[in-house]
């Protein structure tokens, strides 16, 4: 058997990169996740991934005294340069030379003689070359890179030669996904972009004496032509960086420093494909998402578990065992449902000997012409580096049964792995040892986390800085220098629930000294959370009450949308029991706020109707006297919408349209509403990107409310069904509710409604940080990094506090700018404030 389909159960932060991966690797797989939730599949089936991860006109002209004619095109150093900037000809040029190289070596290239190696190398440096030249100026379209990559697939195709059809026998062309495969390199586009960034760092660095530098910071002085301006080659390098992380719009200052610039344009060579570009690249070829489990299951040949296993809070083990009642609800599903052989996997993180439960349930279930196998296949991934982390994996780790059939079913996983994983790095154990290395591997990285926290509380209380005892530490080769970055504790859905399940399991096993050895971890964990929760109380004069204090960043680090057991939880929950008010801002957060409202597509429309609305309840709720000037003010808008608690106007329309819909689709083919909805139009359509028409409104709108079938004309004729849509339309709260929800959970506050009055979200760091008393820093985005701290600090309250939680700021800046500075694992001078509170933690 070879594994041909391959079923995933749960499209969570695991799932989701996993499969999107696999089937990117594996184009003869067909991978199908599925999940429970149906807002889930829809999310991963949208655009908006539920998981984010982490590019001159008429008359002639006259320079000093010379005039030069106007001509539409001219040729400079062989290249055809055009008068409106349009490198489109160019590259038709430049890919017919190359073509032209291409078949006075199409021998060579498919010659059996020559290895395929060779044969790449003929084609990076006789081909590539001839169609790179001048590449350095060009301004790609998507159509230009397409027309680029299907040359080089081309090349591609001649040099790795046909395939053999593995279901009909027949030779057959490789597949694009095939070829990416096969060739490790970076393709042309990476080529392009990479000497374009480093062309663009010559020019920037060039000074204002020479004409290319004129050119690229000149702008035009005639009004621009009516119409979206069409894209600059400023804009394709701004776009290159952005892939990166840069978004800086100052890019010309940055390429004056040589060496940071030259790490981007190595960075743009090496840069991987993001969750998204995965997803869009496999979903409908061979990547499904989908909520019919059952389905998956009956198909699958291979089946992965993926779904949560939290800690349990009910019962025995409560606050420390894994609870395995998802994992339970899988297994059963499987027993069910399943026809055949399978191989079903485990990939959540579950305690040792979980795989025995597993079998115990599918046994007894057991079906006449049914059987399993049952594999544990841990995963080792990172939230916000997943795609990386599973194309680079250091180890594949498979356990199974020390069975023919235990050991068949592992050669049959590893043969997936081997589409892009060496052989050498896919180790195969016994399953017990493979379900304990994952738990074991967490517990030793969360460990060194709390070794050097443990250690920046000695250096407070001594000087001693802690990142220069880290960087001595881990300049030792047995040690290493990873995760050994000082926090304010780690946090993440995964560390403390896995240790505490390791706890659990040896306090089973009646190991109560090494329980309590792995235990000194979360306690240490919980330590430094509160130790720096207390910091900032006690440098606020020990009261916080009625004060108001920023948190900068709530997830619990940097690239990714997840707030699972946030440290910043913790800080929040403290500072909110101690009566501050909070104003909370992060990044990413905020993205998917923004992301959320471009589902509707008319959002000029929606932007006019708001601010009409705004308008009105800005009248209707009068003015406010500022806490910080005592001025009176207009209210924001955030605060209008806190103060008028019916939905908002946009939720309005959209509950009325749906409403109409239903009414339309129940209509019958005898009214001409609903010919107009049915029908076709039968003209070809014009060429460009069509417009939005209303029932694309209105899939969207079911979208947002968890309904992604595309069949909804049938669904209007359950009219109960359909008013639960309308009414979920009108209710949808478009503010983010995560940072909310985690703050009035019922573990975390028993009083919901005062947390709710005591927190604002903000989307803009400047607002969130204005009229504060502290800011304080949980998690370290790179764009904490590069604020305006200077506008921050007129317009704080004074004296102005950071506390810095991720030891990422320029502290010696902040200082001189006036702030007061507390960070972790080191004592920072504090000229302005000399006076001490007998505290160990103060400087
Ligand atoms: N988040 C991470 O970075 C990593 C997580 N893990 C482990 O992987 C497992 C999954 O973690 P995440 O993906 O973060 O969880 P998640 O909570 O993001 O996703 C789990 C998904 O499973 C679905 N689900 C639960 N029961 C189901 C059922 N019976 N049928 C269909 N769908 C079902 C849920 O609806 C949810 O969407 C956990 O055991 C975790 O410890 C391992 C490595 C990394
Ligand atoms: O089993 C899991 O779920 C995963 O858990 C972690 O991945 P993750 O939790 O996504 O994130 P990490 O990068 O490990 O960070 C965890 C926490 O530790 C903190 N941290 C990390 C490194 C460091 O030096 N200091 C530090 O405080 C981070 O800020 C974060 O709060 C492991 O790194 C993955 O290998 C593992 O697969």
């Amino acid at each position: 058997m070879v594994i041909k389909k391959i079923c995933c159960i749960g499209a969570g932060y695991v799932g989701g990169p996993t499969c999107s991966v696999m089937a990117l690797k594996c184009p003869d797989i067909t991978v199908t996740v599925v999940d429970k939730s149906k807002e889930r599949i829809a999310q991963w089936n949208s655009d908006k991934l539920p998981i984010y991860e982490n590019i001159v006109r008429n008359g002639n002209i006259k320079i000093g005294n010379l005039s030069f004619e106007e001509v539409e095109k001219f040729k400079y150093l062989g290249a055809t340069v055009t008068n409106i900037n349009d490198t489109r000809e160019e590259i038709k040029h430049r890919i017919n030379m190359g073509n032209a190289c291409y078949y006075s070596v199409e021998k060579l290239l498919s010659s059996s003689l020559l290895s395929k190696n060779l044969k790449v190398r003929i084609y990076k440096t006789v081909i590539l070359p001839i169609v790179l030249y001048g590449c350095e100026t060009w301004t790609l379209t998507l159509r230009e890179e397409h027309r680029l990559r299907v040359f080089e697939n081309k090349v591609h195709r001649k040099i790795f030669g046909a395939k053999r059809d593995e279901v009909t026998g027949e030779w057959r062309k490789l597949h694009n996904a095939e070829l990416h495969s096969l060739c490790s390199s970076p393709d042309i586009i990476r080529n392009i972009k990479s000497r374009r960034l480093r062309w663009a760092g010559h020019v920037a660095r060039m000074g204002e004496s020479r004409n290319a530098y004129g050119v690229l910071v000149g702008r035009p002085e005639r009004k621009r032509p009516l119409g979206r301006p069409r894209r600059r080659w400023e804009d394709n390098i701004k776009m290159d960086l952005r892939e990166m992380g840069y978004d800086d719009r100052d890019w010309i200052n940055l390429a004056h420093d040589r060496d940071q610039w030259l790490a981007y344009v190595r960075a743009e060579m090496n840069l991987r494909p993001g969750l998204d570009e995965v997803v869009r690249e496999c979903r409908g070829r061979n990547l499904f998402f989908s909520t019919d489990i059952e389905t998956a299951i009956k198909e699958a040949d291979l089946i992965f578990i993926s779904v949560n296993t939290p800690t349990k809070t009910f019962g025995n083990g409560k606050g420390r065992a894994a609870d395995l009642k998802y994992v339970d609800g899988a297994a059963r599903m499987i027993a069910e449902v399943a026809t055949g052989d399978k191989i079903v996997v485990e990939k959540s993180t579950v305690p040792v000997r979980a795989a025995e439960s597993i079998l115990n349930i599918l046994r007894a279930n057991n079906k006449p012409g049914v059987s399993y196998q049952i594999l544990s296949n841990p995963e080792f991934l990172a939230e916000g580096t997943a795609i990386d982390d599973l194309l680079k994996a250091d180890r594949v780790l498979i356990g199974g049964e020390d069975t023919p059939e235990g050991q068949a079913a592992i050669e049959k996983l590893c043969w997936v792995y081997e589409h892009w994983i060496s052989r050498s790095n896919i180790i195969t154990t016994n399953t017990w040892s493979s379900e304990l290395s994952k738990l074991a591997a967490n517990a030793f990285l969360a460990q060194r986390i709390s070794s050097i926290n443990s250690l920046s509380a000695v250096c407070e209380a001594t000087g001693a800085d802690i990142s220069e005892v880290a960087r001595a530490v881990g300049l030792d080769s047995r040690i290493g220098s990873k995760f050994l970055q000082a926090s304010v504790g780690f946090g993440g859905s995964c560390f403390q629930k896995d240790i505490l399940n390791l706890v659990y399991i040896c306090e089973c096993l009646n190991l109560p000294e090494v329980a309590a050895y792995w235990q000194q971890v979360i306690d240490m964990n919980e330590y430094q959370k509160s130790r720096f929760s207390a910091k900032v109380i006690e440098s606020l004069f020990n009261t916080v009450s009625d004060k108001q204090i920023t948190i900068l960043g709530f997830a619990f680090k940097k690239d990714t949308g997840d707030t699972r057991e946030s440290p910043a939880i913790h800080v929040a929950t403290t500072l909110l029991d101690e009566g501050a008010k909070l104003h909370i801002y992060d990044p990413k957060l905020q993205a998917y706020r923004n992301l959320n409202s471009c589902w509707t597509v008319t959002l000029r429309e929606e932007h006019r109707l708001r601010v009409f609305e705004n308008k009105v309840l800005r009248k209707i709720f009068g003015a406010k006297r500022d806490e910080v000037t005592g001025e009176w003010r207009k209210l924001h808008n955030t605060e209008l919408h806190a103060l008028y608690s019916s939905p908002d106007i946009i939720r309005n329309i959209k509950s009325r349209r749906l409403r109409w819909a239903g009414y339309v689709a129940r209509m019958g083919e005898s009214r001409n509403a609903y010919r107009v909805l049915v029908g076709r139009p039968e003209g070809k359509r014009p060429v460009r990107r069509p417009s939005h028409r209303w029932e694309d409104n209105i899939k969207m709108d079911l979208r947002e409310v968890g309904y992604d079938d595309r069949e909804w004309i049938n669904l209007a004729q359950d009219r109960d069904q359909w008013r639960a849509y309308m009414r979920a339309a009108m209710n949808l709260r478009v503010e983010p509710s995560q940072i909310v929800d985690d703050l009035t959970h019922p573990n975390v506050t028993e009083e919901p409604e005062k947390v709710k009055s005591s927190i604002t979200i903000h989307s803009d760091p400047y607002t969130a940080t204005m009229g504060t008393h502290a800011i304080v820093l949980c998690t370290e985005w790179d764009e904490f990094m590069k604020l305006d701290y200077e506008r921050i600090y007129k317009d704080m309250m004074k004296p102005a506090y950071i506390f810095d939680g991720r030891k990422i700021l320029d502290h010696d800046r902040l200082i001189k700018i006036g702030f007061q500075v507390q960070t972790i694992g080191k004592r920072l001078a504090r000229p302005l404030l000399t006076r001490a509170w007998g505290s160990p933690h103060q400087a």
